[in-house]
């Protein structure tokens, strides 16, 4: 419910246009309709622009039509068909959704940004939007991925966070997009630990709440967005409280629960797509389900590990055993999502999977491979590689330097 008082509504922009972000452009504008006291009707959804032909399987291919085969822009399209015929074919998005290829006025006056973007393009579209958007507006990652550099780790909540020195929460779970596009059952995990200001608390400008810090792998500090001066959010608008952006996601077939381990939804989401790309290669070799019950059992451990080892400060150790962004992710994407299907393809097709990424996804990324790296990267600086033997084996198996056929013999613990 909008507090007594609350003149203004929340204006939203869904920042990303892919499979996943033009899904969540859908159930979100479905409730910004259906919550008019608290959102803006329109959604808008900045669009990559591109210059696509409209695929002749499409429902929207008219062999007759001068344009049938001319390149259109994607943005265009969006808008006149209510459908992104390349990133998610035949769903029909609602007319409040609105496709903008310009992302400063896309977010102008938004004060709530849904990051749904590949990883390795948040840094330059931060970097666009530092400086044009209100200094009040909040964020939710709905990225896979962490940012990895010579000062350590930090998760993207946390990135998109110190880019825009705004607040930047996460949204992760058993999510596969096409399945949720087509209303069919599934839950997420929200974690969204907001200033106390935004619930009208008077806590003064800049104090980092207990749990508002610690949230980069503390042996390598980077400064956190969280304790950076976050401007609170005017009293005009309704408070952001969990109550508040659960109904911003929250769908009959979408089901949410709110957290405020933002550490470990982040965590969780980037790090299961290592463990599938694991999935992807042994399920590749023809092995059969119970080698990837043992890929999956490992990999959720070492997750844990690797919340409790580098993040001990602010991970719960349950947000990966019982919510949906933890263990539900590991089983969903090991069984259909595109980084498992792509390593499979990669190992019986006998080539790289980048080479699959790029002829099989039309357009899509994965965000597993350049995780391992990252991931890799960090735990050989840490000197932790042994400790995580199947993040360190997918590494190794990306490189070139092991073969699927060796997973079983390197995740074996050594005495
Ligand atoms: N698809 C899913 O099922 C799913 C579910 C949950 C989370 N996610 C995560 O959501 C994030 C976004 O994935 P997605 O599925 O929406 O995208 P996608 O892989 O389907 O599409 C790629 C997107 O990147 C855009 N792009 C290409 N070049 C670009 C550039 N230079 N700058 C900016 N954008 C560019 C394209 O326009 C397209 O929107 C990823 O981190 C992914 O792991 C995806
Ligand atoms: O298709 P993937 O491998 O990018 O995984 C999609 C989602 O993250 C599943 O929750």
């Amino acid at each position: 419910m909008a507090t007594l008082g609350a003149l203004k509504k929340h204006k939203v922009t869904i920042v990303g246009s892919g499979n996943w972000g033009t899904t969540m452009s859908k159930l979100v504008a479905e409730n910004t309709k259906a919550n008019p006291t608290l959102f803006e009707e329109v959604v808008q959804m900045w669009v990559y622009e591109e210059e696509i032909t409209i695929p002749k399987e499409s429902r929207h291919y008219d062999a007759g039509s001068e344009l049938a085969n001319k390149p259109q822009k994607l943005s265009q399209l969006v808008n006149s068909l209510h459908e992104n015929v390349k990133y998610l074919p035949n769903i029909t998005l609602p007319p409040n959704v609105i496709a903008n290829p310009d992302i400063v006025d896309a977010c102008k006056n938004s004060t709530i940004l849904i990051f749904v973007l590949p990883h390795q393009f948040i840094a330059r579209v931060c970097d666009n939007l530092k400086g044009n958007i209100v200094p009040y507006a909040r964020a939710i990652s709905c990225t896979k991925g962490v940012d990895v550099s010579e000062k350590g780790i930090r998760l993207l909540s946390e990135s998109i966070g110190v880019r825009l020195s705004i607040y930047c929460g996460a949204l992760s779970g058993a999510n596969i997009a096409s399945e949720i596009a087509q209303e069919k059952y599934s839950e997420t995990t929200v974690a969204y630990d907001p200033p106390p200001l935004d619930s009208r608390n008077p806590t003064p400008k800049g104090s980092p709440t207990s749990s508002q810090v610690d949230l980069i792998a503390p042996s390598k500090a980077i400064p956190s967005s969280r304790s950076a001066r976050l401007q609170p959010l005017p009293s005009e608008y309704p408070p952001l409280s969990h109550e508040n952006v659960r109904r911003l996601f929250h769908r009959p077939y979408f089901h949410v629960r709110m957290v405020s381990d933002v550490a470990g939804v982040s965590l969780s989401g980037a790090l299961k797509n290592i463990v599938a790309l694991a999935a992807g290669f042994v399920d590749g070799l023809g092995w059969g389900d119970n080698a990837k019950a043992a890929v999956m059992r490992v990999g959720i451990l070492e997750m844990v590990a690797f919340g409790k080892s580098f993040f001990a400060d602010s991970v719960h150790t349950s947000t990966f055993t019982e919510e949906s962004c933890g263990v539900a992710d590991v089983i969903t994407s090991c069984m259909g999502g595109r980084n498992f299907r792509c390593a499979k393809m990669a190992v019986q097709r006998g080539i790289s999977i980048d080479e699959v990424e790029r002829t099989e996804l039309n357009g899509q990324k994965l965000q597993g491979t350049s995780t391992a790296y990252e991931v890799n990267s960090f735990l050989r600086s840490m000197g932790k590689e042994e400790e995580f033997p199947l993040f360190t084996a997918v590494f190794n198996i990306l490189e070139g330097k092991a073969k699927p056929e060796q997973i079983p013999d390197l995740i074996e613990p050594k005495d």
